[in-house]
């Protein structure tokens, strides 16, 4: 078994728990925040920089390493691990929601999805059989199914056909998977409809696949709906598996995730909104681009001992991005990394403890009154 979970706690009040996930390339704590790397690099980031700031497990994604550089070409250079240098787990997405989201630019077909590259508009077609085919040559730990996610909102029938077809393609995966020390997980879809959500996790469920993605949500549905969807589902995943919520995200959405009973995330948030010049603090969100800060000689957040925070202040850092200049996203990039780690370590720690409902009272009140 190339990945399994094992749960060491269970919170008292709440679905959370604590875990420890094994993979072929090292145990990792869990609930998890893994930072993206669609790249093939967590942009700004050296490995090294990615671990310093806690990172212990991150993403790469499928179809832009299939346009660029290739499958192959990363196959020759020995693997995603060695290519990118990283020595710990990655998993990467299918791709399934890039072609997706590339709207007008595919055509979607019971074989597979054609679809034009957004970069010079060639033409490709990606079937479950080439996905599993160039996730086995990229070699990350965990390999996520070929899956169609559907837009929210959209039409119950809508629903009904995308969650059928995750499922056949998901045994089409399923039987050409073949790489022993790579885990391929299923992703439960179902848009919004709490029966539909239900029908799609039983019919991956039979499948016994070892991790389970929860794909078509934060696709722009209110938060609200996304934690009503989990409260439904949850209770029918397996406690053994780990439960994946894909493309999550906020620091108050990762709290309500994990109160949820996800083990894992991921989210482009903190490195995107970092690049923006806009940081997480413990008092909310802060845009050192700001005029205001062009004489604040203090940390970002004075309650943090990133790198970041302790050797630079908010007037050097917005200097840094008005010019343009590289430094200043990569201190606000350690910086946001920290903070999510972080804030994910004093969340394992709640659930150690049977406070996690506390800790997200005591965080949320802060957070969202800056
Ligand atoms: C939150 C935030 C900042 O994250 C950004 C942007 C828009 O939302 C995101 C994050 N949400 C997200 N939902 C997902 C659902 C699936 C899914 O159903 N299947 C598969 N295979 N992969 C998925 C990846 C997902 N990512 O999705 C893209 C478009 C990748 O950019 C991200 O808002």
């Amino acid at each position: 078994m190339p990945v399994k979970i094992k749960i060491e706690k269970k919170e008292k009040h709440t679905r959370a728990r604590l875990g420890k996930l094994t993979t072929p390339h090292g145990e990792v704590e869990t609930p998890i925040f893994m930072p993206v790397g669609t790249q093939a690099t967590v942009k700004t980031m050296t490995p090294e920089e990615v671990k310093e700031t806690g990172g212990r497990l991150v993403l790469s994604n499928t179809y832009h390493l299939y346009l660029r550089p290739g499958h192959d070409l990363v196959k020759e250079a020995g693997g995603l691990h060695k290519f990118m240098n990283w020595d710990g787990p990655i998993l990467t997405d299918s791709g399934g929601f890039q072609v997706f989201s590339l709207g007008p630019l595919r055509t979607i077909t019971e074989e597979g999805v054609e679809f034009r590259s957004h970069i010079d508009g060639s033409k490709h077609f990606f079937t479950p059989e080439k996905v599993m085919e160039i996730e086995q040559a990229l070699g990350a730990d965990i390999a996520m199914a070929f899956d169609e996610c559907a837009p929210y909102p959209c039409e119950k029938e809508y629903a009904v056909a995308a969650l059928e077809r995750t499922t056949r393609w998901a045994e089409r995966c399923k039987r050409v998977h073949k790489r022993e020390d790579q885990a391929l997980f299923g992703i439960i879809q179902g848009g919004v409809f709490p029966d539909l959500r239900e029908r799609s996790a039983k019919e991956l469920l039979a499948m016994d696949f070892p991790g389970y993605g929860i794909g078509g949500l934060s696709v722009g549905e209110p938060k609200e709906l996304m934690y009503e969807v989990l409260d439904q589902l949850m209770p029918i995943m397996p406690e053994d598996k780990p439960r994946y919520l894909m493309g999550v995200g906020s620091p108050d959405c990762l709290i309500e995730g994990v109160v949820r009973g996800v083990d894992m995330f991921d989210c482009v948030l903190p490195t995107r909104i970092a690049r923006n010049g806009t940081v997480f603090t413990h008092n909310g969100k802060l845009t050192v681009r700001n005029a205001e800060y062009a004489r604040d000689f203090r940390p970002m957040d004075q309650q943090c001992d990133c790198y970041a925070c302790r050797n630079y202040s908010r007037a050097y850092i917005r200097h840094l991005i008005k010019t343009d200049e590289i430094l200043g996203i990569r201190l606000t990039t350690i910086h946001n990394l920290h903070f999510i780690q972080h804030l994910m370590q004093n969340i394992r720690q709640a659930i150690r403890e049977d406070r996690l409902l506390e800790y997200r009272e005591d965080f949320l009140k802060v957070f969202n009154a800056g």
